[in-house]
């Protein structure tokens, strides 16, 4: 039995279900242009226009190590075009609005656009409502911002409405960050208006055990230092995670998601290593999740990068026969109670079903010392594709979390990213009003200029126009710059920013 409610220019449907479902389809509709705009279900993952007939290039190489960071049901990407959530070509825009038991995604088949909603292996003894599918018609710059607003009505997300600007190790330090790197990063930082002083992943003695490593200090000394330089105390961790080579896979083999011949499942291949994912079903392990989050905050950490969250919604057999976008949740549900009142920064994570559960969301790939349009998107690091997921998922900022469009890197040094490409960065993370974060050594000769210039950008009004083709233009008003638009073509790195009197005219 369809359910319909009526739009102004469109419907919303969804339908009663129970039973072991499975992949429900739940909408078909030929797809009527040559260009559509995919969505990948999770933060590293591409929003990008593609031609219809595109050819997504996955190998099974590729998704021997990746497994299920693509997509929970990667094998789908070797025969399909897949957009999970939400789909659109120029004046049509397909978006589910909500994925809190079932993960929805949509396939072209047969010049078809066809929309499922897989509950995986849960039954439903009572009829459940499906994920409400919104089907709009009109001009697709103002439907992504409609999307937005109705994605933001239906879950009514909490976040906190500080929009962090700061530092983190990763994008110079990497894995070789030393307790002497911050130490001296923390003395040098007191020269920018940086908030939060962020550890990323460098500390721990595994993923799983997290503990610092004989070379850092306690969690309470690492926490204590960061606040004594007046930064808020930042941590990176990727609490679904476990390695094959941490005490918790020697110890709990019990917490984590089992194949189905009952042995711990692959999430995903990292580190040089199998990483294995915790039963978030399972009451021990979220206990052992509210434990380590408590340890966390009372060391003196306020500020938690929580990522490769994907591994918490992985398919497989669980205590509780539930989906895995349920367990998932209740993962989420989990860190976010025990960590109320400070900033969770999701990373790695689906995002649909992170809706409420963070305060920023990274929503784009990893950014890179170099920029690059040429480099397949394969969730990798890329400047040029962290640079185009933060204008074409711009629409989520605000509504469902503050937008991490990753890193400003502004290093004259130990980089091949020109001025121009740090500058275009900077300006539409700042237009957009997104978080700030630097990611450099920062003893070294910085294009240090574009703080302020990113800075001056944030806090007001914006629009994206062009999301469907070669060039977007961003518009911003706020009170210290007025009215600006900023015309960019990531191709060809050709951009105009200049004043713009025009600004939000004829817009809804
Ligand atoms: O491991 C740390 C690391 C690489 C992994 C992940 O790709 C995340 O998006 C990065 O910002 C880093 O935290």
């Amino acid at each position: 039995m369809e359910i319909i409610k009526e739009l102004k220019n469109g419907k919303i449907i969804s339908k009663k279900i129970k039973g072991k479902p499975g992949k429900v389809k739940v909408f078909e509709e030929v797809l009527s242009d040559n260009y559509i705009l995919i969505n990948n279900w999770q933060s590293w993952g591409p929003t990008k226009v593609i031609p219809k007939d595109f050819k997504l290039n996955i190998s099974k190489e590729f998704l021997e190590k990746a497994r299920f960071s693509p997509n929970p049901n990667p094998e789908l990407l070797l025969d399909y075009i897949v957009s999970d959530y939400f789909i659109a070509t120029k004046d049509k825009l397909y978006g589910f609005l909500s994925s809190k038991i079932g993960h929805p995604y949509f396939l072209i088949k047969d010049g078809k656009i066809e929309g499922y909603i897989d509950y995986f292996e849960e039954e439903f003894e009572d009829y459940i409502e499906t994920e409400p599918l919104a089907v709009l018609n009109g001009n697709i710059d103002i439907l992504l911002r409609e999307y937005g607003e109705l994605l933001r009505d239906y879950n009514k997300p909490q976040f906190k409405d500080w929009n962090p600007v700061g530092w983190s190790s990763w994008y110079y330090y990497f894995e070789n960050l030393t307790w002497d790197d911050v130490l001296k990063n923390l003395k040098l930082a007191k020269n920018y208006p940086f908030e939060v002083f962020q550890i990323d992943d460098s500390w721990q003695k595994d993923i799983g055990d997290w503990q610092p490593k004989e070379s850092f200090p306690s969690l309470k000394e690492m926490a204590g230092t960061i606040r004594k330089f007046g930064f808020v105390p930042g941590i990176w961790l990727a609490p679904f995670s476990v390695s094959e080579t941490s005490s918790i896979f020697k110890e709990h083999k019990d917490w984590l998601v089992k194949d189905d011949a009952g042995n711990p499942k692959v999430a995903y291949q990292n580190w040089g290593k199998n990483i294995y994912a915790l039963d978030l079903s399972n009451p021990d392990v979220l206990d052992f999740i509210e434990t380590l989050f408590k340890s966390l905050k009372d060391s003196g950490f306020e500020y938690f990068k929580i990522d490769f969250l994907f591994a918490g919604a992985i398919p497989g057999k669980r205590y509780q026969n539930i989906s895995p976008i349920r367990a998932y949740r209740l993962g989420m549900e989990k860190i976010r109670k025990t960590v109320s009142d400070n900033f969770i920064l999701g990373c790695g994570a689906p995002l649909l079903p992170s809706i409420g559960y963070v305060d920023g969301m990274r929503i784009g790939p990893d950014t890179a010392p170099y920029y690059d349009p040429k480099i397949p998107d394969n969730l990798g690091p890329n400047a040029y594709s962290a640079l185009r997921n933060t204008i074409t998922r711009y629409f989520m900022n605000k509504k469902l979390w503050l937008n991490d469009p990753d890193c400003l890197l502004l290093r004259k040094t130990e980089t091949n990213l020109t001025t121009n490409q740090k500058k275009m960065f900077a300006i539409t993370a700042g237009m957009l009003d997104n978080m700030i974060l630097v990611s450099d050594d920062l003893e070294l000769e910085l294009d240090d200029f574009l703080i302020p210039t990113a800075l001056k950008l944030k806090g007001g009004e914006y629009f994206v126009e062009g999301i469907m083709d070669k060039a977007f233009t961003i518009y911003t008003k706020n009170e210290k710059v007025g009215e600006v638009k900023f015309r960019i073509c990531l191709e060809t790195e050709k951009s105009e920013y200049y004043p713009d009197k025009d600004f939000l005219k004829g817009k809804k």
